[in-house]
């Protein structure tokens, strides 16, 4: 995967969009994102997955500009086609997916932080946006359905039609990502990234559960709320009958520590 780094470590998968100097994406780097993903789906000692970008100043800086202005009409769309695919594949991925935003964040960039669960940014290490009306085009690869549902239509139309880039207090103000960190260095800020991630792992947290979760809120959302809540029994039901859900109503009853398998 060239353009997109894969580790792991202790139940963690840690992506990282590699193309400097912006990180832009291409088809390219898209079908390597695709790889890690479904890499990462399929290893069930990976319980979490980061993704990141390399460097200090820029997460994503959204597609290449130079690729989107050389390529014709039939190679665009389906570079936008696989990234949708690509990018709702990670949503559903019962595996909880964190963007540790590093950097700038934008354009596309914040498109593919926001099919992750949880969007944690380094204080005042970049600008976070959607500004492709500035290059006459709309955020195509998942911008106006998935920032609509984060922040509500009204502020999602504006902030595309304005395209404005804005910092990360603000965007935690409109509650488009979950926290700011402030770190004294570009790998503090990893160091806690991955630390925080390690708490949704085995054998201190039901991992299982975790990804149940996800899945029954993400595609919850998706469908009508009696199929929302059919989702939610199914996937209860599913985890009543593990091993893991014994072990965690048996440690709570013997006030102990769960020690979770993910079984
Ligand atoms: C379907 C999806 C569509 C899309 O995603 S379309 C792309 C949407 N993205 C953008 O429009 C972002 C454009 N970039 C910016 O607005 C700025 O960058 C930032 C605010 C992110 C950062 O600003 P600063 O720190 O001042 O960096 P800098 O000098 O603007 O950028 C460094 C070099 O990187 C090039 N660059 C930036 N973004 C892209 C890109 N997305 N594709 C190709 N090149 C890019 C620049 O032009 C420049 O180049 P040089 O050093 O030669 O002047």
């Amino acid at each position: 995967m060239a353009l997109v780094d894969y580790a792991t470590s202790a139940g963690v998968a840690l992506l990282t969009l590699n193309d400097p100097p912006v990180n832009g994406y291409t088809h390219e780097m898209m079908k390597d994102l695709d790889a890690a993903i479904l890499e990462a789906r399929f290893d069930n000692d990976v319980h979490v997955i980061v993704i990141t970008g390399h460097g200090e100043k820029f997460f994503c800086a959204g597609a290449n500009i130079n690729m989107l202005r050389e390529s014709d009409p039939t190679f665009k769309y389906y570079f936008c086609l696989h990234a949708n695919e690509t990018l709702s594949r990670l949503e559903h991925t019962p595996k909880l997916c964190i963007a540790a935003l590093n950097g700038h964040t934008v354009g596309g960039g914040l498109e593919i932080a926001m099919a992750c669960d949880l969007r944690i940014a380094r204080k005042g290490a970049g600008k976070v946006g959607l500004p492709e009306v500035a290059l006459g085009v709309l955020p195509g690869t998942g911008g106006t359905q998935r920032l609509a549902r984060l922040i509500g239509k009204s502020r999602a139309i504006q902030l595309m039609c304005e395209g404005q880039t804005f910092d990360f207090e603000t965007a935690l103000a409109v509650g488009l990502i979950n926290d700011v960190w402030e770190t004294a260095s570009h790998d503090e800020f990893m160091d806690r990234i991955l630390a925080y991630s390690h708490t949704f792992t085995l054998p201190d947290r039901a991992a299982l559960a975790v990804g149940r979760i996800k899945r029954a809120v993400q595609t919850g959302f998706e469908v009508g709320l009696e199929q929302g809540l059919a989702l939610e029994r199914e996937l209860q039901a599913e985890l009543f009958t593990s091993e893991d859900a014994r072990e965690g109503l048996a440690a709570y009853m013997e006030k102990r520590k769960p020690v979770f398998q993910g079984k």
